[in-house]
């Protein structure tokens, strides 16, 4: 009885209009309790074939029957554990030990831990499986592919596919395997298909398939193969098939000896040579596919929990022993955040102001401790270097003063940026104050100018200058405050009349670092959660680990909910750790509700996740993963109004960065941290609504592009 029939397949890559033909009218028999051997030279098209017969992929003309059911049909167990594939590249997880190894197979199999450690007994001294407790990684290449074989016969599968399994293992090794699988076969009614590069040890195999440019130029006993075409080995007669196959006139002959014998390939065109548009059905009736059984379905309805499991244990294991990967998770945001806040919104220091007053000869006169700067007497005032007394008012926390003895030295230090920018003062500063204010609006015009103190600032440095100014006034207007004081003169005299009241929200003293914070955090967050998850996600795809699982039977369904649950739990400790850390260290305060907080930020980091799993669908290596997120991060810094108010952009930007992920959230946060506000507040819970409704958007366009690839 077939285990394996393939009727006319046929198989392109790329568009139909320019087809790379891969397989070409093939026809394939492999029979229950045998071992097929498919021989060919590197890129003929063994792997698409097999991908093919275990319903990787599909053919584009021909049918396959594996087992008595058509590949990929739901419940069938073909993708799934009626079959055991052991692909070309070792699509193992390096972090993983051995037994963990065989375990996660055998769990995603469905079989139970008590099965599965007896099955592991037997492979591993049929097979030298290195230590249970050693890493994949620290395994040798031909350890690697022992595993990666015990892991396809874990289940005991009734078909086995074997794709170059015995490359990189000493010849011992190849003829124990040989021998198992002679010995397996003889006593049950497994299947194998083998590809092999070493032709000569094909010759076990019951079956031999050579096979050329996706057609197969025979199908026989190997020494059926070796009578026919008048060889000593398989290999001779494998020459001398593909000699055959570059001559038309012979190849015409071998078409038509093949067309009759019903079971062996009926197309043995070269692919330049044979009509490829429309598949050669021929006359034979269609497969007649076993019904799949119902309780196939309920057996894998049943092992959904425990495949989530197994994945979910994979995930975690291969997080946490990648010490790159535990430090990012964990590190990486507490380093982000101390450099934030460390380096962002704080108040500049340090800073160096040249001072200039005609006043005095020599600075250490405003020093002088008898220094009598307002002489009170007969309700008049008199002032005497009142420019020394600005100088004092001026402390550390400004700037630290720098003194000239000309003004032109004061500019030119200034140019040299040695100083933020200098102050000078008249030689008759306090002479002409005093005028100012004895006589008001009929003072001088002199008296006017040479009052004022001239402020000479770099602007360059937009922050520092608006910083030094605002310092300037503030103590100017405490320096004033005080004079008119002891010249028991009214403050209203040299007050504003513009006051600033108590705030309505937020403090006076508040740090620009205030306002940016949450929108820093919450990029942060999203950002770390969508290279984590493109990285996993395109590794896995790379090393063949979501192909493998695929082939075990688990649906791309549950890998991605096993890689949600898992990713939404490291989400929600690092929107914990991340709040703490704030909180804890930086001395953050937070007027609302801590949990909302941690709400909002899981969920950004959530919507980051499947920001990285949308990335991972489309894009196909590292690279190109890496260039859509920083390109996308760029634009959401700027437009978002995480480091300046959105209302500075023109009216048409400002409506449409509404709709972008971090602007509303980002103004939640806010809401709550400063405001207080809870989430019943309508500006607190947009921010919730826009993050889910991005969520829902890449989920759909993940799910899309998922099927689509699918
Ligand atoms: N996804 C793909 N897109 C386009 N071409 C492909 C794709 N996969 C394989 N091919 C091409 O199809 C041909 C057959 O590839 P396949 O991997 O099936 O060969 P193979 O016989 O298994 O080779 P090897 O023994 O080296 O593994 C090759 O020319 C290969 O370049």
């Amino acid at each position: 009885m077939a285990a394996v029939e393939v009727r006319n397949g046929y198989k392109y890559y790329g568009s139909k209009s320019n087809p790379k033909i891969v397989l070409n009218q093939l026809n394939m028999n492999v029979m229950r309790g045998s071992i097929y051997g498919l021989l060919g030279a590197s890129g003929c098209g063994k792997t698409t074939l097999l991908s093919c017969i275990v319903g990787q992929r599909c053919l584009n003309g021909g049918e396959v029957n594996v087992l008595g059911v058509k590949p990929g049909l739901p419940g069938s167990g073909v993708p799934g554990s009626r079959v055991g594939f052991m692909p070309q590249e070792i699509a193992l997880v390096g972090e993983m030990t051995v037994k963990e190894t065989v375990f996660y197979f055998g769990r995603i199999y469905g079989l139970t831990d008590e099965r599965i450690r007896d099955k592991f007994k037997t492979l591993k001294d049929l097979l030298q499986l290195p230590p249970a407790r050693q890493m994949v990684k620290q395994c040798s290449g031909g350890q690697q592919r022992r595993l990666s074989f015990a892991c396809a016969m874990i289940h005991d599968p009734e078909l086995l596919i074997l794709d170059e399994p015995t490359v990189g293992l000493d010849p011992m090794l190849r003829e124990k395997i040989w021998d198992f699988l002679v010995e397996t076969t003889r006593n049950s009614k497994l299947a194998v298909i083998i590809t092999t590069h070493y032709i000569e040890e094909a010759k076990q195999a019951n079956c031999i398939g050579l096979m050329r440019n996706g057609v197969l130029l025979a199908e026989d006993t190997p020494t059926n193969i070796m009578i026919k075409f008048g060889t000593q080995s398989i290999e001779d007669a494998f020459l001398i098939l593909s000699q055959r196959q570059g001559n038309e006139d012979e190849l015409v002959q071998i078409l038509d000896q093949n067309r009759n014998q019903a079971s062996v390939p009926t197309a043995t065109l070269p692919t330049e040579v044979i009509d490829t548009h429309e598949p050669n059905t021929m006359e034979k009736p269609p497969f007649r596919h076993e019904v799949v059984e119902s309780e196939n379905r309920k057996k894998i309805f049943f092992t959904t929990k425990g495949t989530i499991k197994a994945l979910m244990t994979k995930n975690f294991v291969q997080l946490f022993r990648q010490p790159s990967g535990f430090i990012f998770m964990l590190f990486f945001p507490i380093i982000q955040l101390s450099t934030f806040y460390l380096a962002i919104g704080l108040t500049p220091k340090d800073l160096n102001l040249g001072v200039f007053s005609g006043e005095v000869k020599s600075y250490s006169e405003c020093f002088d401790d008898n220094l009598i700067t307002v002489f009170n007497a007969n309700d008049s005032c008199q002032f005497n270097k009142l420019s020394c007394r600005f100088i004092q008012e001026l402390d550390d926390d400004v700037a630290t003063r720098k003194y000239y003895a000309t003004e032109s030295e004061a500019l030119k230090d200034a140019k040299r940026v040695n100083t933020v920018g200098y102050i000078h003062f008249a030689h008759n500063f306090s002479e002409s104050l005093y005028a100012l204010m004895e006589d008001g609006i009929h003072a001088p015009d002199g008296a006017v100018d040479n009052a004022e103190i001239g402020v000479h600032i770099d602007m360059t440095d937009q922050q520092v200058a608006f910083f030094m100014q605002r310092k300037l006034r503030d103590k100017f207007s405490n320096f004033m405050e005080k004079v008119v004081e002891e010249c028991n003169a009214s403050k209203a005299l040299v007050e504003l009349p513009v006051q600033f009241q108590d705030p309505i929200y937020g403090s006076n003293d508040i740090e620009f670092q205030q306002y940016c914070a949450p929108g820093v955090v919450m990029t942060m967050v999203f950002f770390l959660a969508t290279l984590m998850t493109a990285t996993v996600f395109i590794s896995e795809r790379m090393d063949g680990i979501w192909d493998r699982t695929l082939l075990a039977g688990v649906s791309a369904t549950e890998m991605l909910w096993a890689h949600l649950l898992t990713q939404l739990i490291i989400m929600t400790l690092q929107s914990f750790e991340v709040i703490m850390f704030i909180g804890l260290v930086f001395d953050t305060y937070n007027k609302g509700d801590t949990m909302t907080l941690i709400g909002l930020l899981t969920m950004t980091a959530f919507c980051g996740m499947l920001f990285g799993l949308f990335i991972s669908v489309f894009c196909k290596t590292h690279t190109e993963a890496n260039f859509v997120a920083t390109g996308a991060f760029y634009p959401m810094i700027i437009l978002c109004g995480l480091l300046w108010p959105l209302e500075s952009m023109p009216g048409f930007l400002q409506d449409l960065v509404m709709v972008l992920p971090f602007t509303i959230p980002s103004i939640s946060a806010r809401n709550v941290i400063e405001k207080g506000w809870s989430i019943t507040n309508e500006k607190v819970y947009n921010g919730f609504l826009v993050m889910a409704a991005w969520t829902i958007i890449f989920f759909a366009l993940c799910l899309v592009g998922i099927r689509r690839k699918a």
